[in-house]
């Protein structure tokens, strides 16, 4: 699960109520050196540990003494505080100078790339935006010293500069971390926005916390467990219509392909039909892809057996505004992308439709840029608390909600929220989003239960980016069309 700086406090004031003082910051270093050891692999290393003025930095001093006991060169650099520490870090603190195995560097002495490992205690979750102006001119160029390395970065907590809660960069600058050792629980801030970049392959520790202190997250990362309705094997005695019908409506002049990678994805997801539907110019037929038909989008019939995926390349004609009215007051489950939230955006007759829906019956795909039209604000401002973003256009727009970009956020109009940790930058690029309307599309189809489509829609569209990016295949130049074939292997891999 994951819990926020605020409830993450809680959990801690709440458990040291009947702990000895200190054992939360001597428990965080010694899962902090155990989560070094396995960095270090072979004896006697030369390790830099960055130490901050705050506990971060405590748990820093608790893990160095651990790892000069084990026989590794420790050098620490050491940020003062100008506060006075608490209890546990002045412990720390001693007790770090006691050890006189540890090499205390000079606050500004310039860094050598001759270090196995550099650990990150400089800031942790008490960072904040007010302080801005601290990080001294000295600890900048250590930091992007630090970044250039060519040894593992592992981040105590929060890779420091990285905001716990939304995965933005607070500081001016930020540890690039390679690892991360998260203590109490996980955080959404490691997995969403610059997250990913920064906090590495991240690892819990919950500090032998009883669960009892921990309150109920409605939040966690994207697993299969939460979507066991799709990944269910097909009744062998099934046909065509038990698969159920998707139709993609969009296509505009110049932009068929988008309708074309969308119904190809419904396809290679498992519909029973699929049905590609222009605005505008209908082919007669995909050669590549014989088995969609291809129709004008004004035949498509609404109805709550057909899930519609509207607004790949739908445009901002009349015809389309028309398309997308019909779609909201329709039974059919609907999957809104692209144009056609950009024109709910615009209109507000639109958005009242979509709120009169049956809310699980309509799932949002926007990226950034579309979440920011639908919110009335700007890009940087969804980027700054991706997850509060999402929230919001649940609740406000009744629906489910995918905002996709680093870690995708799946929210639910009731407030649950999901993100999704599969995927990679190769899925930055033109049709991907396409791709994922049609997979939404096809989940729905077959399982009829929209939420657990788009948490597994979303898995699946990361897992598949990631295998082929195993393969070679991107990130760089993968291709939205690459993704169908592999989304495929990845959706029956699933099936138990
Ligand atoms: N709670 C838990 O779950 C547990 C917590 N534990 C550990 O404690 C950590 C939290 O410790 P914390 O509260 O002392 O804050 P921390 O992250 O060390 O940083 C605060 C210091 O940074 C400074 N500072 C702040 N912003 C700044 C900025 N923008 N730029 C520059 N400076 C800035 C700020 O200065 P100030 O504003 O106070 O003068 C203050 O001195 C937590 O992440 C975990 O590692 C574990 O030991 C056990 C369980
Ligand atoms: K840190």
């Amino acid at each position: 699960m994951l819990y926020t700086i605020k409830q993450l406090r809680q959990i801690e004031q709440s458990a040291l109520s009947s702990l000895e003082p200190g054992t939360l910051m001597r428990a965080a270093g010694k899962a902090a050196a155990q989560a070094a050891l396995q960095l270090l692999k072979t004896p006697n290393q030369a390790v830099l540990i960055l130490v901050g003025p705050g506990n971060n930095g405590g748990d820093a001093l608790e893990a160095a003494v651990h790892l000069a006991n084990a026989g590794h060169q420790i050098f620490v650099l050491h940020s003062p505080s100008k506060t006075a520490r608490s209890p546990s870090g002045q412990q720390a603190f001693n007790q770090a100078q006691a050890c006189t195995q540890i090499n205390w560097l000079a606050s500004d002495a310039p860094l050598q790339d001759n270090y196995a490992l550099v650990i990150d205690g400089l800031f942790g979750i008490g960072l904040t935006q007010l302080a801005q102006q601290k990080i001294s001119p000295a600890l900048q160029k250590q930091i992007t010293q630090c970044n250039a390395m060519s040894c593992p970065i592992l981040a105590l907590d929060v890779p420091s500069g990285l905001d716990a809660d939304t995965g933005t960069i607070i500081t001016n600058i930020a540890i690039q971390a390679s690892h991360t050792i998260t203590f109490i629980a996980d955080k959404a801030g490691l997995h969403t926005g610059d997250g990913q970049d920064y906090a590495g392959l991240v690892e819990v520790a919950d500090l032998d916390i009883a669960l009892e202190y921990f309150p109920v997250s409605v939040s966690e990362l994207n697993k299969p467990a939460l979507f066991p309705d799709i990944a269910k094997p097909r009744r062998h005695n099934s046909h065509k219509g038990s698969n159920g019908t998707v139709a993609v409506i969009g296509g505009a002049v110049g932009m068929q392909g988008a309708v074309i990678l969308a119904a190809r994805a419904a396809l290679y997801s498992g519909a029973g039909r699929t049905v590609a539907s222009f605005v505008e110019a209908t082919p007669n037929f995909d050669a590549q892809q014989p088995e969609l038909m291809c129709r004008p989008a004004q035949q498509v019939q609404f109805n709550p057996d057909t899930v519609v995926v509207i607004g790949p390349g739908l445009g901002n004609s009349i015809a389309s505004f028309d398309l997308v009215s019909r779609a909201l007051l329709s039974t059919s489950p609907l999957i809104i992308d692209a144009d056609a939230l950009n024109l709910m955006a615009q209109q507000p007759a639109l958005h009242a439709l979509c709120n009169g829906r049956d809310k699980l019956s309509t799932l949002l795909t926007p990226h950034p840029l579309e979440a920011a039209r639908l919110l009335g604000c700007s890009v940087e401002i969804i980027q700054a608390d991706r997850i509060s973003a999402a929230k919001k256009l649940a609740r406000q727009y009744s629906s489910v909600v995918i905002l996709k970009g680093s870690g995708s956020i799946i929210a639910h109009p009731d407030g649950n929220m999901v993100i999704n940790p599969t995927g990679n930058a190769g899925l930055a690029s033109g049709g991907t989003g396409d791709v994922l309307g049609g997979v939404c599309g096809a989940l729905m189809a077959q399982h009829k239960n929209m939420w657990q489509a788009a948490l597994a829609a979303t898995y699946l569209h990361g897992t598949a980016a990631d295998s082929l990016v195993a393969l070679g295949i991107g990130p760089i130049g993968l291709c939205a069309s690459e993704l169908l074939v592999e989304i495929r292997k990845q959706l029956n891999t699933l099936l138990k």
